[in-house]
């Protein structure tokens, strides 16, 4: 039966009480030694029954946290879209609760992964679409702000987890390819570093040249601790290493040709990659110009971008768009424990610096849980500073109470 969501909120009736259900429990976080093992020794019966469970925890977690965004946000065209294909894809999803774990299911069950892929596929642009739609419709204050930056950050990286659990198992159970018989779903046990970042900063360059005509050269350090001399390799997904590494490297170009000028000799970005015993640590350098530490902290904000917005009808890849490049590239890096940030100096360049584990036991997904604290986050006001400082323009202020 499907629940009817044009008369009421977003998640009501049976579908409400079903979610309240399944966000009682906690993702169980895995770690890419345990997705690896699973792909090799895993049976498909085995993968159904989890996924079938573990896929309604993570969307009922996600989903209840979505019914506590500022309803203006909720009621703008994009966001009910989006949280429409949650709903869609949630009952569709139901209709395997009950169910054995025979050929005939699990076929069923791929396709209908298949289908809850697609629909979810432009999830992030339709998300931003439904910022910009509140900014021009409405304006944001600040309190909404901190709730909606907090949300996204816990949205994409859920969002992040489900299609990892879903490929994997389409993968290695289903009838989708892997990337080369090495893979072992989307992970690449022996993923080659080197050949990610050239292939992250080619496609990149590619970009750059079409827009600018011209774009920087790159200098690759590589430095193996680990097994001195031998080719950097780590268990990865080879994806998400490349997406973090072509939106660095776009920044990287964009900042560089920029504060340059297209008819400057253009300073090279230079990359070290160091594999360590925990970390495998890449740096970006750029020396294209860098930011104040004001701006510094806004860049990994959902709405701050200093390029123009991208054209909505699709025509044009453009270099920089959204202003998601950072924050999402921050997600896929945290995903797994590791982490991206960027140290500058204005008036100078930028290091951008992620860090991966290096050792595949050691890499657990980071997922969010629904619980009191995150109700309290999304839903909280500005805190209240209690530190004494002079805010320039702004003279002495009595203090508020
Ligand atoms: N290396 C850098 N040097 C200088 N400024 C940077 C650098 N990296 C990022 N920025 C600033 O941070 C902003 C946000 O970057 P981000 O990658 O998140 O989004 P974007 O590049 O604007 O758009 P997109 O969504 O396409 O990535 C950029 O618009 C730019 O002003």
């Amino acid at each position: 039966m499907r629940f009817s969501r044009k008369l009421l909120g977003p998640f009501v009736g049976s579908l409400a009480k079903k979610l309240d259900y399944y966000s009682q429990f906690q993702p169980s976080s895995l770690t890419i030694q345990q997705y690896l093992d699973f792909g090799r020794i895993g049976t498909s019966a085995n993968s159904y029954t989890f996924l079938k469970n573990e896929l309604l925890v993570r969307l009922a977690n996600i989903m209840q946290e979505f019914t506590l965004l500022p309803p203006k946000l909720l009621q703008m065209p994009s966001s009910k879209m989006v949280s429409n294909w949650y709903a869609e894809s949630f009952e569709d999803l139901l209709l395997f609760e009950a169910s054995d774990s025979s050929p005939e299911q699990v076929a069923r069950f791929n396709d209908q992964l298949t289908v809850v892929l697609k629909r979810h596929a432009h999830v992030v642009e339709t998300m931003a679409e439904g910022l910009i739609e509140l900014r021009e419709s409405d304006g944001v204050d600040i309190a909404s702000e901190k709730g909606i930056q907090y949300f996204l950050d816990r949205f994409y990286i859920n969002r992040i987890s489900i299609r990892m659990l879903q490929n994997q198992h389409l993968v290695v159970f289903g009838n989708v390819l892997p990337e080369s018989p090495r893979h072992v779903g989307c992970i690449d046990p022996a993923c080659d570093v080197e050949s990610v970042v050239y292939d992250a900063f080619e496609n990149a360059r590619f970009l750059c040249d079409r827009y600018y005509l011209t774009s920087p050269s790159m200098k690759l350090e590589m430095h193996n601790a680990v097994e001195k001399g031998k080719p950097i390799s780590i268990v990865a997904v080879p994806s998400h290493l490349y997406h973090m590494m072509f939106e660095l490297f776009k920044n990287a170009m964009r900042a560089t040709v920029e504060y340059h000028g297209v008819d400057d000799d253009l300073p090279d970005i230079k990359v070290y990659v160091v594999k360590g015993q925990e970390d495998l640590s890449i740096k970006i350098c750029d020396r294209g110009g860098g930011v104040s530490r004001t701006i510094l902290e806004r860049l990994y904000n959902y709405m701050y971008s200093t390029a123009p917005p991208p054209p909505r009808d699709g025509t044009q890849a453009p270099l920089a768009g959204y202003g998601y490049g950072l924050p999402l590239s921050r997600l896929y890096a945290r995903y797994f424990l590791g982490d991206l940030f960027l140290v500058s100096m204005e008036g100078h360049g930028t290091d951008a610096c992620i860090y991966l584990k290096a050792v595949p036991v050691e890499a657990s997904e980071v997922l969010p849980i629904y619980s009191t604290s995150s109700r309290r986050n999304l839903t909280m006001g500005p805190q209240v500073a209690d530190w004494s400082h002079h805010v320039p323009g702004q003279g002495n202020r009595p203090a508020q109470s």
